[in-house]
């Protein structure tokens, strides 16, 4: 292996080191935001109240959108994983309700 390839082989190793800590707190933000979410389904069924809030799902992605162009995220990337995540969310709510 040259130096240069070397240099290249640890660069790859920092990145990865980071992509991992990046993906861990991922996995357990998405955790702490589904125990919020199964709360407020539990909420809904108790007080007869839809799945879906059309709404506030509108707000979500306008903010969301917002924020993804101030984080140099593309924009569309971050309006079809919130609206991923919401979709999964309903599901649950729905379960609670049946
Ligand atoms: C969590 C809620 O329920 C649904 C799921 C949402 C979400 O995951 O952010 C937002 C709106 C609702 O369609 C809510 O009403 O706040």
């Amino acid at each position: 292996m040259t130096d240069d390839t070397n240099r290249a082989a640890e660069v790859l190793k920092d990145h990865r080191a980071s992509i991992d800590r990046l993906d861990a707190i991922l996995v357990y933000t998405l955790g702490e935001r589904f125990k919020h979410t199964q709360a407020v389904g539990r909420l809904k069924a108790e007080h007869a109240l839809p799945p879906s809030d059309p709404t506030r799902e509108a707000t979500q992605i306008a903010r969301l959108t917002n924020l993804a162009d101030q984080a140099d995220l593309d924009p569309e990337f971050a309006k079809k994983f919130l609206n991923f995540i919401i979709q999964e969310v309903i599901h649950h709510h729905e379960q609670h309700q049946s």
